[in-house]
């Protein structure tokens, strides 16, 4: 099958545009009919009856066989992509957080209406992981599924370790490159990561786990003392989302900033780039790079999948239908660097054993284990003012 496609496209930011500029260099068998954006006064570089603040325009458009759906509001999004997989039409989404929240509701509505959903563009920007999980690795145990999957942050920290620059400038700059999310805090609070590490856990595991049930520590607490201590140890500080069976059963899913080492192969992957780290039962371990943010590599994964819906592609969510009998678990024990100022905290959560404490006047910080429940449970306490945990390796 090799199916003409006509192209409603939701948004004309940094992705619609970047997806536009790939478009327009090829002669691909598809034409793009109209974009909805919110702002109509924004100035556009393309002729103003090309788009339209009014999404029933498009999506009642029998024309219209494909909806591409990139914009910045999650809400908005899963109404948009209900609607079109409902009437009919395939959709390709970037939305991790629209993805993530409503997954469930989005299988059934697929297999209700005979329609597709793809979203590549939104694990980890460029990188083919998704179309690789559910493919690729359809028959291998998977042990673990973990890296680097959110560009601003990397970009932050390595501006930070490598350039010394302020964490304010570096994350204006992510921001003003387009790496982003419109609330940053998406970005470096790790819940960006989060909305991709439980889509990843559903092609990889088949399992639906609510983003609200995952923990998500992300970096927006770092200090200068902090990157001291990594400097010094010679690690540097990664935003890690990880997806691990922890045995035949049950498998842990969190995202927490990580003390990586030289000997890490995520110690070298910089700046918007991410990399997907697969440890399969007899592939052993495979590393997956490439650029985790920005218009062009989102678009050209956006572009991957319009075209691979010309062939009638879809996810099969094998395994789901498997029921391979693997459950979201909490019950995992991390070592942890800790920086604190409230002695009380320290018995509050419960480390199991201790192997280092430094205390100074401004100062504090301890290395343990300490389960994850535990660090669930105290989530409110530990997103305060004055601490960091990062996972240590
Ligand atoms: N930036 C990146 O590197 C990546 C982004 N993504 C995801 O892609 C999506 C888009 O991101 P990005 O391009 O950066 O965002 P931008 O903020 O650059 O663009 C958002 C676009 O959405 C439009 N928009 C917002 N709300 C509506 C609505 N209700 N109806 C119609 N249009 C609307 C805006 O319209 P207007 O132009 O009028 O303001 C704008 O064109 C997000 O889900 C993001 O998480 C995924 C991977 C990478
Ligand atoms: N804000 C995201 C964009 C891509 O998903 C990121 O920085 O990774």
């Amino acid at each position: 099958m090799n199916n003409k496609l006509t192209l409603g496209i939701f948004g004309f930011g940094v992705v619609g545009q970047g997806l536009h500029d790939i478009i327009k260099t090829k002669n691909l068998n598809l034409a793009i009919k109209r974009f909805v954006i919110k702002h109509p006064e924004k100035k556009r570089t393309l002729p103003a009856e090309l788009f339209t603040t009014d999404a029933n325009a498009v999506l009642d458009d029998p024309e219209i066989n494909t909806i591409v759906e990139l914009i910045d509001d999650a809400d908005a999004a899963f109404d948009i992509v209900s609607r079109a997989l409902q009437s009919g039409k395939n959709v390709v989404s970037a939305n991790k957080k629209m993805i993530a929240t409503h997954l469930a509701e989005l299988i059934a509505l697929q297999h209700e209406h005979g329609t597709s959903l793809l979203y590549e563009g939104a694990v980890c920007g460029s990188i083919p992981i998704i179309r690789n999980l559910e493919e690729y690795y359809d028959n291998e145990l998977l042990h673990a599924v973990t890296g680097i999957f959110n560009g601003s942050s990397n970009y932050i920290l390595s501006k930070i370790f490598n350039e010394n620059l302020p964490y304010a400038t570096a994350l204006r700059q992510a921001q003003d490159l387009g790496f982003a999310e419109t609330d940053p805090t998406l970005d470096v609070g790790g819940f960006d990561p989060k909305f991709k590490l439980a889509i990843v856990a559903s092609h990889a595991y088949g399992l639906y786990v609510s983003p609200e049930a995952i923990l998500n520590i992300g970096i927006d607490k770092l200090s200068a003392s902090d990157i001291q201590f990594a400097r010094e140890k010679n690690f540097k500080i990664k935003l890690i989302p990880t997806a691990r069976e922890i045995n035949d059963t049950s498998v842990v899913l969190y995202v927490m900033p990580k003390l990586v080492s030289p000997e890490n192969i995520l110690y070298n992957v910089e700046n918007e780039y991410n990399g997907v780290l697969v440890k399969a039962a007899f592939a052993d371990e495979q590393f997956f790079y490439g650029k985790g943010a920005g218009g062009h590599p989102t678009g050209s994964a956006v572009l991957s999948d319009i075209a691979a819906l010309r062939y009638g592609y879809r996810y099969e969510y094998k395994k789901h239908i498997d029921a391979n009998g693997i459950a979201y678990s909490t019950d995992w024990e991390l070592e942890v660097y800790l920086r604190y100022e409230d002695e009380n905290l320290i018995e509050r959560l419960g480390f199991t054993s201790i192997s280092e404490r430094y205390y100074a006047e401004n100062y504090k910080y301890i290395i343990g284990k300490i389960k994850l429940d535990n660090i669930l449970k105290n989530r409110a306490v530990i997103d305060q003012k004055g601490l960091f945990i990062a996972e240590i390796a």
